[in-house]
């Protein structure tokens, strides 16, 4: 594994290569070379004053007759948590509120019109403990919680769309926990929230023990800057989970998350960027940064010491655009801001090039159904485009309206007659017939 000093993959190659085999390495490693993106001074002192690394890349894509380029801004923002986990739950709680607030308003100097933040964002990934007191009181109201208030004062103050990521505590129903993305709008309104779908049992990754998979499907929510979805962690490794955000709609999946080296660190360039490429959409993959010691013991059940960490997050955070281009990753050491200007015209252009999900929207067709949640609020306009965007068809305007539900057999199953070894393909069984 990586040390945790070891800054970036990208870096490294900037420093050890010649320019000439650079150029062909960025070509085949990040699909060419990075277009960035000039940004404000005052941001970019700020980013300085503040100790967190900027980077900007934009996407473009081609020049239509017909529509204009439909052009938005994604801020992803990766950070260490700034007081230990020891410290009280409040203060905690809030020198995280204080830290994002100082980091969106660099994300509105940059123009970005999208927010993302990083998995379970305002709380210590404490569930490797398994401890339930205090970890538990980090949970809030997605409707109407601290967090929440603080997302739509920021929403409505920058003129942005927040995705924020949180421990929810669902008041109303139970008082369960769930892993949950509260979607605010740039009017300050909750637009709603995604559940994660996938909840890991893998490692110290004990979440089972604290929630259970989502229960709202895989929805999608338009907003004044396309059609947003958030894809929570785990759910970044089961391909039918972007498959179906995607045919639902979503033009940017976000990946919230909070994953160690030791684990995924090999994976975590490709899911993402396969994801985009696979769905004709963009994709954000975020993580968070550095270690949380914890303040007892605990162990991972693998006859290993008890110890009181979960291992390094490793940051590099990444956008990836529906043609296999990606930004560099930011650091693996630093908090950062990556701010990505994307047409989102290239999702369907990529998709009229490639095809990769023809049989999958005919079926979507066919069973009638999306699952998009509109955003009538107001904000700030991204022009044009904005306005001219529509749910996608057979979808309402303003709630749920259904889940994706294939009504035919989607693919078959082909048997080798054991009479014939040559491998002729004899018996067709339709799944799900
Ligand atoms: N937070 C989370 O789901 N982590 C699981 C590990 C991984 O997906 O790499």
């Amino acid at each position: 594994m990586a040390s945790p000093e070891f800054p970036s993959l990208e870096r490294s190659l900037e420093e050890h290569l010649p320019p000439d085999e650079l150029r062909n390495v960025r070509r085949i490693l990040l699909g060419g070379e990075p277009r960035k993106l000039s940004l404000p001074a005052e941001a970019l002192a700020a980013a300085s004053e503040l100790d967190f690394e900027l980077a900007a890349f934009g996407f473009e894509a081609a020049e239509e007759q017909l529509r204009p380029a439909r052009l938005v801004r994604v801020g992803l923002v990766q950070n260490r948590l700034p007081l230990p986990p020891c410290a009280p739950v409040a203060e905690q709680v809030g020198a995280l509120h204080r830290r994002i607030e100082e980091m969106v308003a660099v994300a509105a100097q940059c123009g970005v019109n999208v927010v993302c933040f990083q998995e379970a964002w305002t709380m210590p990934f404490a569930f490797c403990t398994r401890e339930k007191l205090p970890w538990t009181e980090f949970a809030e109201s997605a409707e109407d919680g601290p967090t929440t208030r603080l997302c739509q004062r920021l929403a409505r103050a920058h003129g942005l769309v927040v995705v924020s990521p949180i421990l929810e505590r669902d008041e109303a129903h139970g008082d369960v926990l769930w892993n949950t993305a509260v979607v605010v709008s740039s009017s300050g309104a909750v637009l709603g929230k995604s559940r994660k779908n996938h909840v890991p049992r893998v490692g110290d990754f004990n979440e089972a023990t604290y929630y259970m998979e989502g229960t709202l499907g895989h929805p999608v929510f338009q907003t004044p800057f396309g059609r947003i979805a958030v894809n929570i962690c785990y759910g970044r490794h089961h391909p039918l989970n972007w498959l179906l955000y995607s045919l639902n709609g979503a033009e940017i999946i976000f990946n919230p998350s909070a994953t160690v080296g030791a684990l995924s660190e090999a994976l975590w360039p490709i899911e993402a960027r396969n994801a985009a490429i696979a769905n004709h959409c963009f994709t954000c993959a975020i993580n968070r940064v550095g270690v949380e010691r914890f303040p007892r013991e605990f162990t991972s059940g693998d006859g290993k010491p008890a110890h009181r960490d979960f291992g390094y997050f490793y940051g590099s955070s990444y956008v990836s655009a529906p043609d296999g281009r990606r930004t560099p990753g930011l650091s693996r050491t630093r908090d950062g801001l990556l701010v990505a200007e994307l047409d989102l015209n290239l999702c369907r252009q990529t998709g009229d090039i490639w095809n990769f999900k023809v049989c999958w929207e005919g079926l979507e067709c066919r069973a009638g159904a999306s699952e998009v949640r509109s955003d009538q609020g107001g904000g700030r306009g991204m022009g044009r485009s904005c306005q001219e965007m529509e749910p996608p068809q057979g979808a309402s305007s303003s709630s749920l309206v259904s889940k994706w539900r294939p009504e035919a057999p989607l693919h078959s199953v082909w048997q080798l007659r054991p009479t014939e070894p040559d491998g002729i393909l004899d018996k067709q069984h339709a799944v799900g017939a």
